[in-house]
């Protein structure tokens, strides 16, 4: 998808292209024949009835200048006569019709694609996107471009592609005005790129105040998601009425970038049909001032093309206008796609499989967060099915260091290596597929608890065995069986209808369906009441020795069964050890727990 284009009309053109290809030109193609034959039929038309109507009427139509129309029915063995022309304009119209009902579908079918072609490229794209990419990334925006912008990129796409058919149908008309009297048609090509100049100046305006409104609308989705998932404690607080003020002034700026844009519109809207008198007058007096003696019929001709131009430059301005209006959803998308694109995740050099995740291995590791040292020198060994654990104090990058081990965020400098291959040989597809990640905050998805659980698996009888052992090692269980329809449960937007510890134990249950390779629990017990994170800790014990580990937690009483313990202070590896051996040689460590157990 071409993404870097300017945006005039042919940057917008080849931005469509590269969605849509060749299939622009079929529909321009379309347009263009519709165009011709309804142009061949007025031009039958006018001769057609002042034969009928006028004097000397011989039997064959008078064509006047005109005359290839004639050539071009007695070329096809047609004489022209006046029941035969009858005959051809019904069939001129008919053909007309069948064409512009191809047409319509047609351009229903382009841009049915467009949009498919468009959503899935974009989820394809955040899917390859690299997480720290995405933490430059502004929520509301990817919200906003995914949902709202693309529907705006629909209209313009309609409103393009709507322009195009007027721009195709007005230059058959013309061709057509051209053969049948040039002089009148040329008076009308510069009355009517007169009149263009003072809608560019209209539009131009319009295209900048699209812009800004997709600007603040990303902002105004940012702030709505945020009051929507803080719902509970800004209620609570009685803190939503001043963040209901910021989205009202949001809301008020929005709207008040409509109102112009509307004004704008109205303007284009309301000078249309004046505009368009005041040509019509001016067209028809300056030929018949130059020209007198000027061919009637032909002069009948243009100025029922002339007419029909009008309707469709009429729609063509409308079109135009409402393209200008969407503008800036083609921005904001193409700007989400380019910035996502720029954040890629590297693909891996070697797409081997990853049979097993063998040792983890951490070398001289430093991470920088715009510019700040979070980690620095970080040495550091975790061998395959052994438990470890980081402790620190809070903000001392203990889950920005569990993060680098799992491929999702990059060291600034250092090397990550997994088994005997750098991390950036793997694939980090194939590697994640091996993780569990129990995050502070626990994931539930507004679903039922099995497809929480399962992630969405099938209820094959094996899956309903393997759900029923991992919701039994999170202490899951007991709560399952209380609820009237058990596992069919709904769980709510992010688990709003269960409590904290028990959407804790349904994430803990997800990994432990899983079956992984590497389980990280990063304070994943910390909602839990003392009594079921003893259920909880002795299910994970039975994992160890079969998975490699990863604990961080602040209670020290979870870590005690790690292999080794890393102690994180001042950005680097200060201790390690088991519990008893780092609470003999660190005085750091001997602290932590004296204040615990205070
Ligand atoms: N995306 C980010 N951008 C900028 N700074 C960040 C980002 N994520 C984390 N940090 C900073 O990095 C530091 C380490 O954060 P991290 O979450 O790794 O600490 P932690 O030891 O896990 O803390 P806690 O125990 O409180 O969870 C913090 O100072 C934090 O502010």
């Amino acid at each position: 998808m071409e993404v870097n284009f300017k945006y005039n009309f042919r940057g917008y053109f080849r931005f469509y292209y590269s969605i849509l290809g060749n299939k622009i030109y079929l529909f321009l193609l379309l347009n263009v024949l519709v165009g011709l034959l309804d142009g061949i039929g007025l031009a039958l038309i006018v001769p057609l009835f002042s034969s009928l109507f006028g004097a000397g009427n011989e039997g064959l139509l008078n064509t006047g200048k005109m005359h290839y129309i004639a050539n071009l029915l007695s070329g096809a063995g047609i004489p022209l006569t006046i029941t035969n022309t009858i005959f051809v304009v019904i069939l001129v119209f008919s053909i007309k019709g069948l064409l512009r009902f191809l047409q319509m579908r047609y351009s229903s079918r382009i841009r049915f694609l467009f949009i498919r072609e468009l959503r899935v490229q974009l989820l394809y794209l955040l899917n390859n996107l690299s997480y720290t990419g995405f933490l430059k990334l502004n929520a509301g925006k990817i919200q906003n471009a995914l949902t709202t912008e693309i529907s705006g990129l629909y209209y313009t796409l309609t409103a393009y592609l709507s322009t195009l058919q007027c721009v195709g149908i007005l230059i058959t008309y013309f061709t057509l005005a051209c053969i049948t009297n040039l002089q009148f048609a040329i008076i009308v090509l510069v009355f009517g790129a007169t009149s263009n100049l003072l809608y560019r100046k209209l539009f131009s305006k319009t295209q900048k105040i699209s812009a800004n409104v997709s600007k603040e609308s990303d902002t105004f989705i940012s702030y709505l998601i945020q009051s929507i998932t803080h719902y509970r404690y800004l209620k609570a607080t009685n803190y939503f009425k001043r963040y209901f003020g910021k989205l009202k002034k949001v809301i008020e700026e929005i709207e008040q970038l409509n109102f112009r844009m509307g004004f704008f519109s109205a303007l284009s809207e309301g000078i249309k049909e004046p505009v368009a008198i005041v040509m019509i007058t001016l067209v028809l007096g300056l030929q018949f001032y130059l020209f007198p003696g000027s061919d009637k019929n032909a002069i009948l001709v243009c100025l029922l093309l002339f007419y029909r131009s009008l309707a469709q430059l009429g729609q063509l301005q409308t079109s135009w206008q409402f393209f200008a209006q969407n503008t800036g959803s083609i921005r904001s998308v193409t700007g989400l796609i380019r910035d996502v694109q720029q954040s890629k995740e590297p693909a891996p050099k070697d797409l081997s499989e990853l049979s097993e995740v063998g040792e983890i291995r951490l070398s001289e590791v430093s991470v920088a967060y715009t510019g700040r040292a979070i980690l620095e020198a970080i040495n550091l060994n975790i061998p395959r099915h052994r438990t470890v654990a980081f402790v620190g104090e809070s903000g001392s990058g203990k889950t920005t260091l569990a993060h680098v081990i799992i491929g999702l965020i990059a060291p600034t400098t250092g090397s990550v290596s997994i088994g005997s291959r750098p991390i950036g040989a793997i694939s980090l597809d194939a590697y994640r597929d091996k993780i569990g990640y129990i995050a502070q905050d626990p994931v539930v998805f507004s679903d039922t608890i099995f497809n929480n659980v399962t992630f969405f698996d099938d209820p094959t009888p094996e899956n309903q065995q393997r759900f029923q052992k991992a919701v039994q090692q999170a202490s899951l269980d007991g709560f399952i069986d209380s609820l009237p329809e058990k596992e069919h449960t709904q769980v709510g937007d992010n688990g709003i209808y269960i409590s904290g510890g028990q959407k804790q134990r349904l994430s803990i249950a997800r990994e432990l369906y899983k079956n992984v390779e590497v389980l990280v629990l990063d304070e994943a017990t910390s909602a839990l009441d003392s009594a079921t994170e003893n259920i909880v800790q002795k299910s994970l014990e039975l994992l160890h020795g079969h998975c490699t580990i990863i604990i961080i937690a602040h209670r020290l009483a979870t870590i005690k069964m790690a292999d080794t313990i890393f102690l994180i202070r001042n950005k680097t590896v200060a201790a390690q050890g088991s519990f008893d051996a780092l609470k003999e040689s660190s005085e750091d460590f001997r602290q932590m727990i004296a204040a615990q157990r205070f």
